[in-house]
């Protein structure tokens, strides 16, 4: 049955500001533990953060990298979300269905060639004067 502000006030509801931050990382869980891809790119985040420490990139550099890494967190994050509601709302199979996912993983994708882009121009340099 859908819940309605009524709902909510009731007592038992975890609505304040702390449970809010304990609602987020039930959700952050949810996506560590049924998303293969979010496993890919925290390998991806910890062989970035290896070679940045080894090639003592700039500061500048380094504020970069965290947000390439965490755009792609979030992008992550909030695909799984959007596949979540389009699965509540139908598991039939339905072409807007389809639509709603495949634009939620394109952002994904779209994000991911911006990110290799970035690591190309980012440690191309480091890797050339290195070798
Ligand atoms: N209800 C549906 N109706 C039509 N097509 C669907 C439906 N559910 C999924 N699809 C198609 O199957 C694809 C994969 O959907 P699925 O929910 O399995 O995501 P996924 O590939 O597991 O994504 P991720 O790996 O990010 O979890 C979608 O991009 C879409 O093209």
């Amino acid at each position: 049955m859908p819940m309605d502000s009524r709902d909510r006030n009731r007592k038992g509801y975890r609505g304040s500001f702390t449970s809010s931050f304990s609602y987020a990382f039930e959700g952050l869980r949810f996506v560590l533990r049924t998303e293969r891809n979010i496993k890919f790119h925290v390998f991806i985040a910890v062989v970035m953060i290896s070679m940045s420490l080894f090639f003592q990139i700039t500061k500048v550099e380094w504020l970069i990298l965290f947000l390439v890494i965490g755009g792609m967190f979030v992008i992550e994050i909030i695909n799984t979300a959007i596949e979540n509601v389009v699965d509540l709302v139908t598991e039939e199979f339905h072409p807007l269905a389809k639509t709603a996912k495949d634009v939620a993983a394109s952002a994904a994708l779209v994000f991911a060639c911006i990110s290799v882009i970035i690591g190309v121009i980012l440690f191309g340099p480091y890797i050339v004067a290195y070798l």
